[in-house]
Parts: structure tokens; C-alpha cells; sequence
């Protein structure tokens, strides 16, 4: 057999020579998803959080403390850090809730009829999330449209466990069996860009005026992000 290479596109293109539905179209497809799903929804979510960071510095502020104190400055984070990270892992995810940059879900269709809160959905029915509506209800959070890392964290500052009803509500990467494949990752390469930069740099506006932090006034996409991103960044 032909080799082409490590990686994806290796991959892709020896399974192709085995199996005639890869297509030249088939190939493209799974590339574009990478880039949409692997590239653009990471993207829409640090841009979201340093953006968030310009318009509330006293958040960016305490998790620069919490660095500091769990971290320090001589040596780079590591996910092991995550554990005692209890404000930042909030911060990080109130900024998903509040700018819910998917939007929806990958549409589903229901295999056979079910009933939900008793409405009855017939098989065969396309079902997509908006998980911005239920992410900015009233109905399920006090205050949705105020950025509070603090909604996630107890009574102690502890961060709120997994099984917690506030945690559970919560999906951005969508439940079940076709969630998403990339959480783990995401969650990890947040995590560490978050605290890697913050351990550093400070991030103020620039000169000119600032995207707005309300997701509703960006561009509509499947995975959205702020127009632009205008700081300064300065050394710590
Ligand atoms: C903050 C980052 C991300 C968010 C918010 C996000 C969100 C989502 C959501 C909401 C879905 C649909 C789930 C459903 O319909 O129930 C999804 C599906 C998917 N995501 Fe992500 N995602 C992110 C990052 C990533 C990354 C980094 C990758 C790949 C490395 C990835 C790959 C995928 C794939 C392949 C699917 C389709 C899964 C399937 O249909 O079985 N995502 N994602």
C-alpha cells in the first residue's frame, strides 16, 4: 500500500484507497469539519474570554491572584492545576454560558416517538439545541445576563461539583452520544491558554472601542467569536 504520511489527512487518504464512499468530497467535508469544529469553536471561546477579561478587570484580577498562589511565576501551568483553580475554572465557565459562541447543537433526529415535559415528538423529527436561549433564561439562572463567574462556585469559593443542578444544566458541548468528541481536549487547551497568559500578561483595552460582549451582536455562525479583539498586553 502507498504511503501517505502521519497525521489526518494520511490517514484519511489510505483508508480511501480500501474503501470507494471516500471521496474527494468525503475528504473535504472531514477537513472543513476539523477546521469548523477543532479550529473555530476554540477560537470563538479564548477570544470570548480574553474579551471578557477587557470588561472586567477585577475578574482578570482574581484569577491572576489564584495563579499566583497555586502556580507562581517561575513555573508554566500544567492540567494538574486545574484541581485547585476553583475561580478560574468558574470564570471559564460562566464565559462559555454567558457567550454560548455554539449557539445550537448539531441537529438529531428522533428514531421513534418521545415525550418531553408532555409534548409528544414524532420519529423522524429534526431536533436542534439552542443552547443560547437556555443558556440566557431566567427560567434556570439567576441574573443570565450578567457575567458572575461566582454562580459557580459554593459557599467556601470551592468551584461547584460536576453533578451540581447549575453544573448540569450547563452543556455547551452538547450531552449524549453524539456529544462533542473534542471536549476534553477544548476544556485542556482553555485551561492552559487562559492561565498561561494571564501568569504573564496583562490584558487592557486599546485605544478604540470594544466588541461587544453580548454574543447576540455577532455575526451568526455555527460557531461565532467577536469581530475583533482590540488590547494592549504588557508584561506583568
Ligand atoms: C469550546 C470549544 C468547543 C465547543 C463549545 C464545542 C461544541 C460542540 C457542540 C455543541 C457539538 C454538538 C453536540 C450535540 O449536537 O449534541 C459539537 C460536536 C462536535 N465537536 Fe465540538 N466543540 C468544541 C471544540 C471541539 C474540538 C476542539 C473538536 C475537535 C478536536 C471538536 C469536534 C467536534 C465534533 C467532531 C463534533 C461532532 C460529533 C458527532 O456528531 O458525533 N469540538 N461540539
Amino acid at each position: 500500500m502507498k504511503s501517505h504520511g502521519k497525521g489526518l489527512l494520511g490517514s484519511i487518504l489510505s483508508q480511501a484507497e480500501d474503501d470507494e464512499e471516500i471521496d474527494v468530497d468525503c475528504i473535504k467535508g472531514v477537513l472543513g469539519n476539523m477546521v469548523a469544529a477543532g479550529y473555530l469553536t476554540t477560537k470563538g471561546a479564548l477570544s470570548g474570554f480574553f474579551l471578557s477579561m477587557l470588561y472586567y478587570p477585577e475578574i482578570q484580577r482574581r484569577i491572576q491572584e489564584e495563579i499566583d498562589e497555586y502556580i507562581g511565576r517561575d513555573r508554566d501551568p500544567n492540567l494538574d492545576d486545574r484541581s485547585v483553580m476553583h475561580y478560574t475554572n468558574a470564570a471559564i465557565l460562566e464565559c462559555l454560558r454567558f457567550i454560548s459562541h455554539v449557539p445550537i447543537g448539531v441537529p438529531h433526529m428522533t428514531r421513534e416517538d418521545i415525550e418531553i415535559e408532555g409534548m409528544r415528538i414524532p420519529a423522524n423529527t429534526t431536533m436542534i439545541t439552542n443552547f443560547w436561549s437556555t443558556n440566557r433564561s431566567e427560567k434556570y439562572w439567576d441574573e443570565p445576563n450578567i457575567f458572575l463567574p461566582e454562580r459557580f462556585l459554593d459557599d467556601n469559593g470551592k468551584f461547584l461539583p460536576a453533578e451540581h443542578i447549575l453544573r448540569l444544566q450547563l452543556i455547551p458541548f452538547g450531552v449524549g452520544r453524539r456529544n462533542c468528541v473534542g471536549e476534553s481536549f477544548a476544556k485542556s487547551r482553555i485551561f492552559l491558554y487562559v492561565t498561561s497568559l494571564l501568569q504573564k500578561f496583562n490584558f487592557t483595552p486599546g485605544e478604540n472601542t470594544l466588541a461587544s460582549l453580548d454574543s447576540a451582536k455577532w455575526k451568526p455562525r455555527i460557531s461565532m467569536h467577536p469581530d475583533f479583539l482590540n488590547c494592549t498586553v504588557r508584561p506583568r
